[in-house]
């Protein structure tokens, strides 16, 4: 599990660890690590060019410190001092060691050009809305440079706490975090920014309070996952009922129909319009069909995806929202939701509504698609509370909120997932795991990941269809079901969905 938590909570433990140690030294926990991983991504420290971009508070004075350290190890380091003001001891250990200062300007921009790494010391958690000038056209030197780009607790722009980049930013290739991870880095449009994210554990972590969110590796998804028992049969591994799918859009069925059997449930039962169940059937004919009808003795529905906003899906909807049987709410049936929620206002039973930002926005009125995707902890956990359920908000980062809990992002992501249809099968995936008996928070979490996984898996990187992922869901499984054990993860082959 990877944590994160908010600057005010860093900044008490912070003052809690510090009472109790000599002045200076978690700065000198943090530049000892971040050396470290400096020293990792240029290979040899011996002669490589290093540029420090260094701004007036404590992370350039990590900067600073973990430049010392590489220029005693042999390393050319030059800092580049964005205002007057700079960390004065961490100065005088550069100086000591050998590196030099310039200001902004011309010479600066041919050093970070010339760069072998670029480390940005610029803001971290003291930071505040778009970066200013000259931090600004630092940060776009930076980016442009050809060198790595190695940030310091978090890349320079972006918010700690939601995520949110307000102007110019750092583009880092990894991110040295310091006693635990922060939302920003997690949760896009900010860990689009943060490349891999390492921990360097400062002695933080007994001071922490829960954390504000979480994200499940491999080995937390697998130990959620249902595996049968010796008496298992169908009936008590989980029969899913999938109200998805119409005439106009048949294919819906048939990929959430897939995602929950290739996920793994004792029975599929589809409820829909004959011409869809013989389309079901003659791609899945283990599902067993039959015209749409609520009384079906299922032990989770999955309602939505394909299904239209007619007379007929508000019915439907309405008597599945009556059962006390945990449900799935997607796609048409959100906005059917959105429209008239008193269904889910009498509702009492476990419910998990997985809109994307358009859908989330129908939820939230005054608020739009693009609002929701610059701060989605903030829309997702709003939802959440207003709808008393819990929501998984689809889109670049995947997050999910229940109220009372910490919310979650997963890490398994991919563009690779923005394709017709892979919506259908991550209902089928999320479905089948409620019928199997998780909570809505852990199966909304763990499909999330084995999504994100499957797409990786299914063509090495190359395009997947929606079809494709239901193909590979059972590969993601067992990956995942191997780290039961507390192994270790396999290779990170598809980059970085280990963050
Ligand atoms: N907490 C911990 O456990 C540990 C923390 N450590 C480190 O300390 C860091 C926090 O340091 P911090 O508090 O000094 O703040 P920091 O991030 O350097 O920013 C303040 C400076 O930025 C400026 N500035 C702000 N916004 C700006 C903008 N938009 N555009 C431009 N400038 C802007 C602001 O200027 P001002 O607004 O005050 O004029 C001020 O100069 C933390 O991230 C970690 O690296 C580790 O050493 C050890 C353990
Ligand atoms: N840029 C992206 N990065 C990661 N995942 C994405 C991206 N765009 C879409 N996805 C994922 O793809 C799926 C798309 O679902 P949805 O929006 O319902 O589309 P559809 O209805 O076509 O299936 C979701 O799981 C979503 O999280
Ligand atoms: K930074």
């Amino acid at each position: 599990m990877r944590r994160a938590h908010t600057v005010e909570a860093v900044r008490a433990a912070e003052a809690e660890l510090m009472a109790r140690l000599p002045e200076g030294a978690l700065m000198q926990r943090a530049a000892a690590g971040l050396a470290v991983a400096g020293a990792r991504m240029l290979g040899r420290v011996y002669g490589a060019r290093v540029v420090l971009l260094v701004g007036g508070g404590d992370n350039g004075g990590d900067a600073l410190y973990a430049g010392a350290r590489l220029a005693r190890r042999g390393a050319a380091v030059r800092a580049v001092a964005a205002g007057a003001r700079i960390h004065p001891g961490g100065l005088a250990a550069l100086r000591a060691a050998g590196g030099r200062t310039l200001a902004p300007g011309e010479a600066a921009a041919a050093e970070i050009a010339a760069a072998d790494l670029i480390v940005d010391g610029l803001v971290g958690i003291g930071g505040r809305g778009g970066l200013r000038e000259p931090h600004a056209g630092l940060a776009a030197l930076a980016n442009a440079a050809p060198g790595p780009v190695l940030a310091v607790d978090l890349p320079s722009g972006i918010d700690a706490d939601t995520g949110e980049v307000a102007g110019a930013a750092i583009t880092a290739d990894a991110t040295v975090c310091f006693g635990t991870g922060k939302p920003g880095l997690f949760v896009d449009p900010g860990a689009g920014h943060a490349g891999a994210v390492h921990l360097v554990d400062i002695g933080l972590g007994p001071e922490l309070p829960a954390p504000r969110l979480e994200c499940l590796q491999g080995a937390d998804v697998a130990a959620l996952l249902p595996h049968p028992a010796r008496e298992s049969d169908k009936y008590r591994r989980g029969v899913l009922g999938i109200a998805a799918g119409s005439d106009a859009y048949p294919g819906a069925a048939v990929l959430a129909v897939g995602g929950a059997l290739r996920t793994g449930v004792g029975m599929v039962r589809y409820a829909g319009p004959s011409g869809v169940c013989s389309r079901v059937l003659d791609r899945w004919p283990e599902a067993v069909v039959s015209a749409s009808d609520p009384g079906l003795r299922v032990a989770a529905w999955a309602v939505g995806p394909g299904r239209g906003t007619g007379e007929q899906s508000r019915e439907e909807l309405e008597e599945v929202l009556e059962t006390d049987l945990p449900v799935l709410v997607d796609a048409d049936a959100i906005t059917l939701l959105a429209e008239d929620p008193r269904a889910l206002q009498e509702r009492s039973a476990p419910t998990l509504l997985t809109p994307h930002a358009g859908e989330l926005a129908r939820l939230l009125p005054g608020t739009d698609r693009g609002t929701v995707e610059e701060r989605r902890l903030e829309h997702v956990e709003r939802a959440a509370e207003e709808y008393g359920c819990t929501v998984l908000l689809k889109g670049s980062t995947t997050v999910v909120a229940q109220p009372g809990r910490p919310a979650a992002a997963n890490l398994t992501g991919t563009p690779l997932l923005a394709a017709a249809g892979s919506g259908d099968v991550l209902s089928g995936m999320a479905g089948a795991l409620l019928a199997s008996g998780l909570r809505p928070r852990e199966a909304a979490l763990a499909a999330a990941h084995l999504h994100g996984l499957a797409a990786r898996l299914a063509r090495g990187g190359a395009p997947v269809s929606a079809g494709d992922l239901v193909e590979a869901v059972p590969r993601a499984v067992a990956e995942v079901s191997a780290l039961a054990d507390g192994s270790a993860p396999p290779a990170d082959r598809a980059g970085r969905y280990r963050r």
